[in-house]
């Protein structure tokens, strides 16, 4: 039996991760989890599973939920999410939201730990520390990201030195029919409004200014270690096709599926083995499969991810950073839509990169340009 331990589980990914596990409770054991501020939500979670430890954000509930739970243990901030990265779980699955979750994942990889790797902030501020502690740690990091679940998946028994390029298909989030000329009118009701996925608010925005795709090329080249340039992204409305590698031989192998997080999830959990699931793709309910180019000066925030990748160092943090700043104002209705890729685009001209930086530099970087404007 595999036990595993969960941060951030009172989200959209942890609660599909709980779904797993209860669905194939032969096969896990939950350690620890780690909720935010979401108290509700946590306490729905212990109704439907044991656990050992609790952590959460702050110290706000703890002393009731002790009284409540008197055999769990319960803990709160980094502290708490430390001690759940030296538990005695076999795997981290990383569903907390941003890039609070560096400390957690390199910790955990230094204790040996499998990563299940939802969180892909981690990895964007801090993708050289983690995979060199990986490696290190002779650590697997197992993608959970549809689409890097999805590449996963293709690149199987695959040569790295017989890949040409993937292609990281992107839905165009809420906005993919509208020119750029349109974006200055929209709501952030319009926004959180997703085609194809029900997923936390942060991602749902970040899918709306195309950042996702952004932070999803940074997370590939981190993940496959590629050259930026062989990671492309494509436009698919469907979400169907959930990302494809080409070969040197020009031959394309992709992913199919419905769009269903419990599917890369459940993988994930599983690796290298497969384990049945509900909710199959039905064929012939498929009409069509559309694909168009990418068009990185209406999706100004994909070039942005492209750009600071290519300069490296301390500036995807900066750019990690500055949208996570930017999003959370954003979603609290201080700024408008368009506001979010100026915001970005000024921390990054203002910002003077420093290579190679520490973890310490990376946590400091962060910590400037998630509560400043530039
Ligand atoms: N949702 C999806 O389908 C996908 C998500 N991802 C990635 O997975 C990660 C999670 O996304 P998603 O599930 O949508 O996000 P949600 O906002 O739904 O959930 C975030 C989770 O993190 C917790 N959390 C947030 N801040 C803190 C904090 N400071 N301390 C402790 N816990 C905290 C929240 O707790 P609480 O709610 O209790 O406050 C919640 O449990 C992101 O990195 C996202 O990019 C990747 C692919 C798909
Ligand atoms: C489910 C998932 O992995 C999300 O990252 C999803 O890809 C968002 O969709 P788009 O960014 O393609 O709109
Ligand atoms: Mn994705």
């Amino acid at each position: 039996m595999k036990k595993i331990s969960i941060i951030g589980v009172t989200g959209s990914i942890g609660l599909q991760t709980i779904d797993v596990v209860e669905k194939n409770k032969s096969q896990f054991k939950v350690i620890s989890i780690a909720a935010g501020e979401n108290v509700d939500v946590l306490r729905g979670i212990l109704s439907r599973i044991d656990v050992h430890r609790v952590c959460m954000k702050d110290e706000t509930h703890i002393a009731t939920l002790k009284l409540e739970y008197p055999k769990i243990e319960f803990s709160y901030g980094m502290n708490g999410l430390l001690e759940i990265a030296h538990d005695e779980s076999d795997m981290l699955v990383t569903a907390i939201l941003g890039s609070i979750g560096i400390r957690p994942t390199v910790a955990a990889i230094k204790q040996k730990k499998e990563i299940a790797l939802a969180n892909k902030e981690t990895l964007v501020a801090a993708g050289a520390i983690v995979m060199d502690a990986a490696k290190e740690a002779g650590v697997q990091i197992l993608p959970v990201d549809s689409e890097h679940s999805a590449i996963f998946q293709c690149l199987k028994g695959e040569d790295k030195k017989a890949i040409k390029r993937l292609m990281i298909t992107a839905s165009g989030g809420s906005f993919r029919d509208l020119e750029r000329h349109e974006l200055d009118k929209v709501t952030l009701k319009d926004a959180l409004n997703h085609p194809n996925w029900s997923m936390g608010k942060k991602i749902t925005i970040d899918s709306a200014t195309m950042l996702n795709k952004g932070l999803e090329v940074i997370e590939a080249k981190w993940l496959f270690d590629l050259e930026v340039d062989q990671i492309s992204t494509i436009l698919h409305h469907e979400s169907i096709v959930h990302s494809m590698v080409e070969f040197v031989d020009n031959s394309i192998i992709a992913q199919l599926g419905n769009s269903d997080m419990r599917h890369p999830i459940q993988f994930a959990l599983t690796y290298p083995d497969r384990l049945p699931m509900d909710n199959p793709l039905d064929w012939t309910q498929l009409t069509q499969l559309n694909f168009k180019e990418m068009d990185l000066n209406r999706f100004k925030m994909l070039q942005y991810a492209y750009d600071a990748i290519k300069i490296g160092g301390t500036m995807p943090a900066v750019l990690n950073a500055a949208n996570e700043l930017a999003v959370n104002e954003f979603l609290q209705e201080k700024i408008s839509f368009l506001e979010i890729e100026q915001i970005v685009e000024n921390a990054m001209n203002h910002h003077q990169v420093i290579q190679n930086p520490d973890i310490d530099t990376i946590l400091h970087v962060d910590e400037v340009y998630k509560n400043n404007r530039f």
